[in-house]
C-alpha cells in the first residue's frame, strides 16, 4: 500500500502531515499503537497493569512487590498489560536498593506517565528519540505554574533513581511538556457491570503529528486494545494538510480559543475561528434586543453588532450576559428534565438558538428523554416528540461544524431513527395513523439510520461505537424487514433478510456521502 500521508515542517505548525493522493471521505489514513499511555494527573488509583480504577483494595506486583494492581482474580485477560517486565526490574532493583514503600506509588499515579516515558529510553531508543522530537513549547512554559508542578514530577522522578548525573537538567520538563502538548485522551477500561472508566492520556507519535483545525478533516477512533485509527472524515486532495480538531467542536470561539492557547500554546487562525458567525450556526451569537429577530456577535474586543439591524452594544454588558447564562447551567440539576427545560426556555430569550449553552442544555435533555425511554414501559408521545425536536435541531448545526463523517452526528442520527419509528409504531398500534403513513414513518426512519451506519462502520469493532454499530445493523436489518412486511399488505417476506445480508448491501453502498458521544 502506498503511503497515504508525508510529514512537512513549516515555521507556524512545525511539523505537520499532508496526502500524499488523493482521500476518500471514509479511507483509513493511519493506524497507531501507542508510545506511553497511562492516567492523568487527576486519575484516581488504578492498577498500574491494566488501568482499571481501584475502588478501594488493590495488592501489590508478587515479583517486585512495589506497584498497586488489581485484587482478587488479577487483572481481566482481555485488557492490554502496562506492568512491563522491564518496569517490574526496575522497581525490584529499586526495592533492594532504597526500600521503596508501595504507597509512594498510590499517592504518585499522576506520575506515572512521565515515570513510564523516562524508562523507555533505555529499551526502545527509536521511540524515544522520536518522542523527543515532539514540540513542547518548553520557553513559554518556564517559569508558568506549569513549570512549577512539574518541579515535583521532576523531584518525585529524581528520588526513584531514574536520573543519572549526565543527564539534561530539563529531561523532565521536557518529557511533562511532551506529554501535555501532544497527547489524546483515551478512555480507560469500564468497570465490569458498572461501565464507569477513568480518562487516560497516551501519546501516539505517527497521529500527534496531526495539526489543529476547528473543522477538521479526519475521524480518529482508539479501540479498546488502545490502538488509534485515523479516517479521512471528508475528501482530502493530495497535497492537502489533515487536521484533526483538538478541542471540542461544540463549544463557541472563545472557549476553544483559550483551551488551545492555554493547553497547545498556540492562536488558531482557522477559517471557523475567524468567522464570528461560526460557519453560519451563530453559536457564540446572542438575540438583538433591538430588532428582536437578528443575531449580535463580538465584533471586536469593544463591540457587539447585529447581523440585521447593525445595532451596536458593548462588549461587557453581553459577556456578563453570557456567562450569567453560563453559571446558571453550572448550577442546575442537569439530570432533571423540568430543570433543563425551564433553563432552555430561560437562555432562549437572551442567546442565539445554536448557541453553544443551548445546545450543551439540549444534549442533556435529549440523553435524559432517551433514558426514560428506554426505562419506563410507556414512554409518552410527548417525551418521544420533544426527543426528536432535540435530535433534529443538533443535526443542521453539526452538518456545518463537522462536514461528512462524524461520531456526534452518527449517534444523533442514531438516536432519531429509534424514537422516530417508535413514535411510529405506537402512533400506529394507537390506530392515529393508518398503514400508509406508518410505512412512510418507518422509511424516513430508515433513512437516518442507514445516514448513521454510513459513518458508524468506520468505528472500530471493539469499541463502545463499534458495539453500537453492531446494534444499528441489527436494527437496520429488522426495520428493513418490518418495511417489506408493511409493503406486502403486512404479511412478513418469505426471507427475511440477514444481518449478513445487510452488511453487503453497506459494503456495496458504502460511498460515506453523508457525513467523545452525543448524548452527555
Ligand atoms: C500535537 S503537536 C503537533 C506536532 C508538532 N507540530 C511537532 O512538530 O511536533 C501540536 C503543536 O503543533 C502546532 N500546531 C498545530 N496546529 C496548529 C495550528 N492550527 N496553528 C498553529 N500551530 C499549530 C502548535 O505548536 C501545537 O502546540
Amino acid at each position: 500500500m502506498s503511503a497515504k500521508y508525508e510529514v512537512k515542517v513549516s515555521e507556524r505548525l512545525g511539523r505537520y502531515i499532508v496526502a500524499a493522493k488523493d482521500l476518500k471521505a471514509g479511507e483509513s489514513i493511519l493506524s497507531d499503537n501507542p508510545f506511553i499511555l497511562g492516567p492523568s494527573n487527576d486519575t484516581s488509583l488504578v492498577c498500574y497493569n491494566c488501568y482499571l480504577p481501584l475502588m478501594s483494595k488493590f495488592v501489590v506486583c508478587k515479583l517486585c512487590t512495589v506497584v498497586p494492581i488489581c485484587p482478587g482474580d488479577g487483572c481481566p485477560q482481555n485488557l492490554p498489560k502496562w506492568h512491563t517486565e522491564y518496569e517490574c526490574d526496575f522497581f525490584r532493583t529499586l526495592k533492594l536498593k532504597r526500600a521503596v514503600n508501595p504507597m509512594t506509588m498510590v499517592q504518585n499515579v499522576g506520575f506515572l506517565l512521565v515515570l513510564r516515558a523516562i524508562l523507555k529510553k533505555d529499551v526502545d531508543k527509536t521511540s524515544w528519540q522520536e518522542f523527543l522530537q515532539l514540540e513542547t513549547h518548553l520557553n513559554v512554559r518556564k517559569g508558568t505554574s506549569v513549570w512549577e508542578y512539574c518541579e515535583n514530577t521532576y523531584k518525585f522522578i529524581q528520588s526513584l533513581g531514574l536520573l543519572d548525573n549526565s543527564e539534561d537538567d530539563n529531561l523532565v520538563q521536557k518529557v511533562c511538556a511532551a506529554i501535555d502538548v501532544n497527547s489524546f485522551e483515551v478512555r480507560g477500561p469500564p468497570v465490569p457491570a458498572i461501565g464507569c472508566s477513568e480518562i487516560l492520556r497516551g501519546v501516539y507519535l505517527k497521529a500527534a503529528l496531526m495539526a489543529h483545525d476547528c473543522v477538521a478533516n479526519t475521524h480518529i477512533a482508539i479501540n479498546d486494545g488502545n490502538v488509534l485509527v485515523c479516517h479521512a472524515s471528508t475528501d482530502i486532495k493530495k497535497g492537502e494538510t489533515i487536521y484533526y480538531n483538538y478541542t471540542d467542536p461544540l463549544k463557541g470561539t472563545a472557549i476553544r480559543q483559550q483551551h488551545l492557547l492555554v493547553g497547545k500554546y498556540f492562536k488558531c487562525t482557522c477559517k471557523r475561528c475567524q468567522d464570528v458567525t461560526e460557519m453560519g450556526t451563530y453559536m457564540s451569537s446572542a438575540l438583538c434586543l433591538a430588532c428582536k429577530t437578528g443575531y449580535i456577535s463580538e465584533i471586536s474586543n469593544e463591540k457587539w453588532t447585529c447581523h440585521s439591524c447593525d445595532s451596536e452594544y458593548e462588549s461587557s454588558e453581553i459577556r456578563r450576559k453570557v456567562q450569567c447564562c453560563s453559571d446558571k447551567l453550572a448550577v442546575i440539576n442537569k439530570k432533571d428534565e423540568k430543570e433543563l427545560e425551564e433553563y432552555i426556555k430561560n437562555i432562549s430569550l437572551v442567546l442565539a438558538p445554536n448557541h453553544y449553552l443551548l445546545l450543551d442544555a439540549k444534549q442533556r435533555l435529549a440523553g435524559i428523554l432517551r433514558d426514560a425511554i428506554n426505562s419506563q414501559p410507556r414512554p409518552t408521545k410527548k417525551m418521544m416528540r420533544r426527543k426528536i425536536e432535540l435530535c433534529k435541531e443538533l443535526l443542521p448545526v453539526l452538518e456545518k461544524l463537522t462536514p461528512k463523517i462524524c461520531r456526534i452526528k452518527a449517534i444523533t442520527l442514531y438516536e432519531l431513527h429509534a424514537t422516530m419509528a417508535q413514535l411510529a409504531k405506537k402512533l400506529f398500534d394507537g390506530r392515529e395513523i393508518n398503514g400508509s403513513q406508518y410505512l412512510e414513518e418507518l422509511q424516513n426512519a430508515e433513512k437516518c439510520l442507514k445516514k448513521s451506519l454510513e459513518m458508524l462502520l468506520i468505528e472500530p469493532r471493539n469499541s463502545p461505537e463499534g458495539e453500537l454499530c453492531a446494534k444499528a445493523l441489527e436494527d437496520y436489518r429488522e426495520l428493513k424487514n418490518s418495511i417489506s412486511g408493511l409493503m406486502l399488505g403486512y404479511t412478513l417476506r418469505a426471507t427475511p433478510l440477514l444481518t449478513e445480508e445487510i452488511k453487503a448491501q453497506f459494503r456495496l453502498t458504502k460511498t460515506f456521502n453523508v457525513g467523545n458521544m452525543f448524548l452527555k
